[in-house]
């Protein structure tokens, strides 16, 4: 029997908070309090027992909020990645006694706000505060808590949101060294009384401050928050009659065996949960994952749907319905949620009674049909009623009926019929590929945010961690309010863990910077699961992946120099254009590394189109059409004339040959590049499909769907990966080229993805093309590069406008290197001469960890990651006069190819 251990004996957390007390009143005992609280914040309050205290002091795993206990967190937890097991130490302020009540009298401090200077080495005191502005009042009006810091002579007063409210030095200075509990003292105008010590631990990881004071709940930043939290029961366990109740109790058994072999049993709530949500006493029955499933169910997966399941019922973070699952693309997220959709709609751990009645999933428009196919894959079309919103099927339909109980629909659709979702009351709330949620300002956002549901899930293989204020929105987003407001949010995480990845940050900022990305790690490490793909490499056939530089034709070689040599490169290095002229540079040069035709296009364009307004554009295509021949017609395009198009045909062709029935993903960011390759394909006869930003939303899944059958007549799959490539399953293709390369290493991992992944059948050969000693080479080179330094961003939605080149990059970005075989092989510092193929070590013996912004704890990825220099050099590395290349494929291309690297995923069955 499975079954994952009853959540945390703990109880809640005992931290204990600053309180505001006005002074005079006498400190109420934390059971007093406790019953004063309205029920919202209740959930949020925990009981402080002095044992628990001592075990959470001593227990490294258990950060602030009210955590699972080790055992229950076990089932969880030994998923390779799991975020949450990485917390911090306990937050408790364990200094700290009850305030005192008996104050002495005021002593004024004299300050000067000239002196900031500040002694380096004097021991550095922290204090939890109450403050009000300097008045003869007997009766003091405080006006809030804050943080004393004290450092040698000089202060700073925090408020609880992190920002300074006072800072200066003052003359009496040994007054602020004497400092202690219960003392009141004047500075920087403002009259200070001492409520307790704050130790340097708790604030340094930022726990003293509001947010990580465990009870976000009660901050007035988190409004919104404190509205959305009822009783996530109440909509579908309607108070009971005692005759109901009596009813319910008879056939309170659980819905599938729970002591059967294999059975997948989910936490029972501990006695904190059913005292806030099991009001009508019903009987706890256990909550058993529906057999059917359980068999299909990989071990990851398994362990999902518990942290879902704890999640989405308030029981990982007292009160919070929220949760993030951000496991790498193709570890199937999508069969995750349809099992705990399925399994809250039969069933409840009270009395039985489902927890949910409707679903919302929310989905970018390619994928409606494919979470339709899904559910149907998995349930079959008889156990569950889905409701996919197309053109045929309006929301209207399912608002009428009570017969559907999961509305599927895309982004667009949904801003459109917001009115009518608004209408319905929906009990979960799955927003899948949520990273487009980062912005809270954007329309969706704020469209999905007043849907009143507060079961929210993202689902994102994309790392979100990278961007700590989009990371902030997501969290806010499934969590609300849970992380104070983002002006707090900033001051106490953001701005520290910046300042502390600066090169140039001291030892003391760079350990602050850490603590508090440790703490925020460990906060949202309890609703935040992210796993990799190593979990299921062992079900994935091999994955030859292979770095193709193709030479460049002549007709490029020549362009590229004229390019190069054009004014408007010359004065881009100069600096004296505005209007980011590099982009229109760097355009030109990556259409030409396609296909010289290209470029052509655009010079015509340009001289044809009446709003020529680019002087620029201008300069930079002068001269260029007296290098094209004189009959030059790019309808009539050779494939002679691109270094990659030939590479690209000479594959096509020995694919077709060599592996009749597989094959191939043909993936390009351009439309206009993929009307070429369409283009080449009907030249020589090949069968393809085709899918760009063009495709209807409605005949993307047909379209995937034909080409994944078995009886599919197509050869080839025309992909645009930017406009249409997140998150579809191309598994009847096991070849994939990557035509051109991306700035964002996100959109060309999001497009490798596709094929290799659970049901694919095949050994998958990738093969990136870049164009030997040009721009491409250098895009590829900076997707590596910042691997090594910092973990760049990582996001889909990042372009090149993002990007801020330097003088230097730019020159480097506008050199053409024509002798060399492979600049990224030079710049590698390897010594082989470009025959390092037998026993180059494989990449599996090198664990990696990209640092993202929170820090080497956060998320350790080793196979859908961008790769790294240092990863690199392990690959296998072949020139093109290479003699015995193993790989049939690369040796019938090796004529144009001046260099290859290649890496074998699953070696054993390869090739
Ligand atoms: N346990 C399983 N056994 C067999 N196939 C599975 C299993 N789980 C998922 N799959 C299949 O794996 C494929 C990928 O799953 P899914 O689309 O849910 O991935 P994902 O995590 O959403 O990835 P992405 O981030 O790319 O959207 C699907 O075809 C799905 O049916
Ligand atoms: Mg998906």
């Amino acid at each position: 029997m499975r079954r994952s251990a009853a959540p945390s004996q703990l109880q809640g957390n005992p931290f204990k908070k600053l309180k505001f007390i006005p002074p005079g009143r006498s400190i109420p005992s934390p059971d007093e309090e406790n019953t004063k609280m309205s029920p919202d914040v209740k959930l949020f309050e925990v009981v402080a027992s002095k044992n628990t205290f001592l075990q959470l002091q001593n227990n490294p795993r258990i950060c602030s909020l009210n955590l699972p206990t080790e055992g229950n967190a076990r089932e969880v937890n030994h998923g390779h990645n799991y975020s949450g097991k990485h917390c911090s130490k306990a937050s408790v302020m364990a200094t700290l006694d009850p305030p005192h009540t008996v104050h002495s009298a005021p002593k004024e401090i004299t300050v000067s706000k000239g002196q900031e200077e500040e002694e380096p080495d004097s021991l550095v005191k922290y204090f939890s505060v109450v403050w009000c502005k300097a008045s003869k009042k007997k009766h003091k009006k405080w006006e809030g808590d804050a943080v004393l810091i004290v450092k040698g002579k000089s202060f700073t007063l925090k408020d609880l949101e992190g920002k300074d409210i006072g800072r200066g030095i003052a003359y009496k200075f040994k007054e602020l060294e004497k400092i202690e509990e219960g003392h009141r003292v004047m500075i920087g105008g403002k009259e200070v009384e001492v409520m307790g010590i704050i130790s340097p631990d708790d604030f340094n990881s930022g726990r003293c401050f509001q947010l990580g004071g465990g009870d976000p709940a009660i901050s007035s930043s988190s409004q919104v928050a404190k509205k959305c939290f009822s009783n996530p029961f109440k909509s579908v366990c309607k108070t009971s009659s005692k005759e109901n109740r009596l009813n319910g109790f008879q056939d309170c058994k659980p819905r599938h065996d729970p002591n059967a072999p294999n059975s997948l049993v989910m936490s029972r709530p501990d006695s904190n949960h059913q005292w806030t949500f099991n009001k009508n006493c019903f009987p706890i029955v256990d909550v058993v994952i529906d057999p059917h499933l359980v068999y299909h169910l990989r071990p990851h997966q398994k362990e999902g749907i518990i942290f879902l399941y704890e999640c989405v019922m308030g029981m990982r973070v007292n009160g919070r319905c929220g949760a993030i699952l951000a496991d790498e693309m193709g570890l199937g997220k999508t069969l995750q949620c349809i099992s705990l959709i399925w399994t809250l709609q039969c069933q409840g751990p009270y009395g039985g009674k489902p927890v949910i009645k409707k679903t919302l999933i929310v989905t970018p428009g390619s994928l409606v049909n494919n979470w339709r196919k899904e559910f149907q894959k998995w349930l079959g079309s008889e156990r569950i009623k889905i409701f996919p919103v197309d053109q045929d099927h309006k929301v209207e339909e399912f608002t009428k009926s009570p017969f559907y109980s999961v509305l599927i629909i895309s982004y667009e659709m949904l801003l459109r019929s917001l009115d009518q979702i608004k209408n319905v009351k929906f009990d979960l709330l799955i927003c899948d590929e949520g990273h487009r949620l980062k912005n809270s300002a954007i329309k969706t956002t704020t469209a999905l945010i007043s849907l009143s549901c507060e079961k929210r899930i993202i689902l994102t293989g994309t790392p979100v961690q990278n961007d700590l204020q989009e990371f902030f929105a997501l969290i806010d987003f499934v969590n609300p309010g849970i992380l104070g407001s983002l002006s707090s949010y900033r001051k106490i995480y953001e701005e520290p863990i910046i300042i502390s990845r600066q090169p140039s940050a001291s030892e003391e900022k760079k350990e602050l910077g850490e603590k508090r990305a440790a703490e925020l790690t460990c906060l949202t490490g309890l609703f935040l699961l992210r796993r990799t793909q190593e979990v299921i490499n062992k079900y994935l056939p091999p994955k030859i992946e292979n770095v193709v530089f193709c030479r460049p034709g002549a007709l490029q070689i020549e362009l590229y120099r004229k390019l190069l040599n054009s004014q408007a490169v010359r004065f881009c290095l100069q600096g004296l254009l505005g209007n980011s002229p590099h982009l229109i540079c760097i355009g030109a040069l990556k259409k030409l590394c396609n296909h010289p035709c290209l470029l052509f296009n655009s010079i015509k364009e340009k001289e044809y189109s009446s709003t020529w307004d680019g002087n620029e554009e201008k300069s930079l295509y002068e001269g260029l059409v007296d290098v094209f021949p004189a009959d030059y017609n790019p309808l009539m395009f050779t494939e002679e004339e691109s270094g990659k198009l030939q590479v690209l045909m000479k594959l096509l062709a020995v694919i077709h040959e060599l592996r009749p029935t597989e094959k191939v993903v043909l993936v390009s960011n351009y439309t206009q590049t993929l009307n070429i390759l369409q283009e080449v394909c009907k030249r020589h006869g090949y069968t393809y499909t085709r899918l760009d930003g063009q495709t209807p939303i409605s005949q993307r899944q047909q379209i995937v769907d034909g080409f994944n059958s078995k009886y599919s007549s197509d050869f080839i799959f025309l992909l645009s990966s930017k406009a249409g490539g997140v998150g579809l399953n191309l598994i009847g293709g096991s070849h994939l080229i990557l035509y051109d390369i991306d700035w964002n290493p996100a959109t060309d991992i999001q497009a490798m993805s596709r094929v290799w992944r659970d049901g694919q059948k095949h050994p998958v050969h990738i093969y990136r093309l870049l164009t030997t000693g040009t721009i491409e080479e250098k895009i590829y080179q900076r997707q590596i590069s910042k691997q090594d330094l910092s973990g760049a961003v990582v996001d889909l939605t990042k372009t090149s406008e993002h990007i801020q080149f330097s003088v230097e990059e730019l020159k480097n970005l506008f050199t053409l290197h024509e002798s060399s075989h492979c600049v990224t092989h030079d710049l590698l510092d390897c010594e082989c001469t470009g025959d390092k193929d037998g026993t180059g070590d494989s990449l599996e013996k090198f664990p990696i960890s990209r640092n993202c912004q929170l820090g080497p704890h956060h998320q350790k990825s080793n196979s859908l990651k961008p790769l790294s220099m240092s990863q690199l050099k392990q690959w296998k590395h072949f020139s093109g006069d290479h003699l015995n290349l193993a790989d049939p494929f690369l040796e019938k291309i090796r004529e144009n190819v001046s260099f290859f690297f290649q890496n074998i995923t699953n070696q054993s069955t390869a090739i």
